[in-house]
């Protein structure tokens, strides 16, 4: 699958890192990292379990301690107020409500990012084009306990859609799903990229790289490659060829650093 790529350079990127480093129990979990991640396209960021995916993107939406270097999103610094109503962001375990219904769960999210009785027109607005986003309409009824895996996905990522956020950050939204909704899913992430909207997308599977039109491919907490998906598989027929041909170079150079520092 291509994807036209390349993002345009007169426009700020949505998401400016250099140096960036996290701290987490006592541990330097993401290392010295500087990348862009272009705005109105889907970012894939990559790797093994552990390697650092959910503590950038907690970086990333201001929910993470110990961040030092340079962090820009949307122009501002990465956590400031701001910014709340400007991103969404589904975590790994989402926050639906199992006792409330589909559109209760997004009224009441609604309700949080847009309060008062004066916006109440503007939430309706906004929960119904969220339900036709997400393909819910003939499951607005129903009980989020009752619903599949790929509905309660959907549902989740309708709670990140209320307000038309800027930045989407999902972190492995496809994690347990059949192939079918996986590429459901994906389209509608290409159908939300077309309207402008930049996704920072974590997984683990190296298929959907192919589905992505950058990818940060990340191993023990650093960056090994920052490029377009073509850009990758180069020589080596598969981006997961590619990355497992820049982990053995990482470690290659690991192993001669170290015998050079004995
Ligand atoms: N609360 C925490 N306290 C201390 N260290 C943590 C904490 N959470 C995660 N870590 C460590 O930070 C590193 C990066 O974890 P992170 O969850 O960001 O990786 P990941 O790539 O998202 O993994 P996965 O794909 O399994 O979700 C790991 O070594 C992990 O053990």
């Amino acid at each position: 699958m291509n994807y036209a790529s390349g993002g345009d350079p007169a426009t700020p990127a949505a998401i400016h890192a250099t140096a960036l480093t996290v701290v987490r129990g006592g541990r330097t979990v993401l290392r010295d990292l500087a990348f862009d991640v272009p705005r109105g396209q889907i970012t894939g960021l990559l790797g093994p379990s552990g390697c650092g995916k959910t503590t950038l993107m907690r970086a990333v939406v201001g929910t993470q301690a110990k961040v030092t270097g340079t962090l820009q999103v949307l122009d501002r610094p990465a956590g400031a107020a701001e910014l709340r109503s400007r991103i969404g962001y589904v975590t790994q375990d989402p926050s639906v409500y199992d006792d409330l219904t589909v559109r209760q769960n997004l009224d009441y999210f609604a309700a949080i990012l847009d309060p008062g009785r004066a916006a109440a027109a503007r939430r309706r607005a906004d929960v119904a084009r969220v339900i036709d986003d997400v393909d819910l309409a003939s499951h607005t009824d129903a009980l989020a306990r009752t619903l599949s895996g790929g509905q309660r996905s959907r549902v989740s990522l309708g709670v990140a859609l209320l307000g038309d956020p800027e930045l989407l950050v999902l972190d492995e939204p496809t994690v347990g799903l059949d192939p079918v909704l996986r590429r459901d899913l994906w389209n509608l992430f290409h159908t939300i990229a077309d309207r402008g909207t930049t996704l920072l997308i974590s997984s683990h599977v190296m298929d959907e790289a192919e589905r992505c039109h950058r990818l940060l491919l990340m191993r023990e907490g650093a960056i090994l490659a920052d490029d377009t998906p073509d850009a990758l598989r180069g020589t080596s027929g598969t981006v997961e060829s590619a990355f497992l041909h820049l982990v053995d170079e990482a470690n290659a150079r690991a192993a001669t650093d170290r015998q050079e520092a004995r």
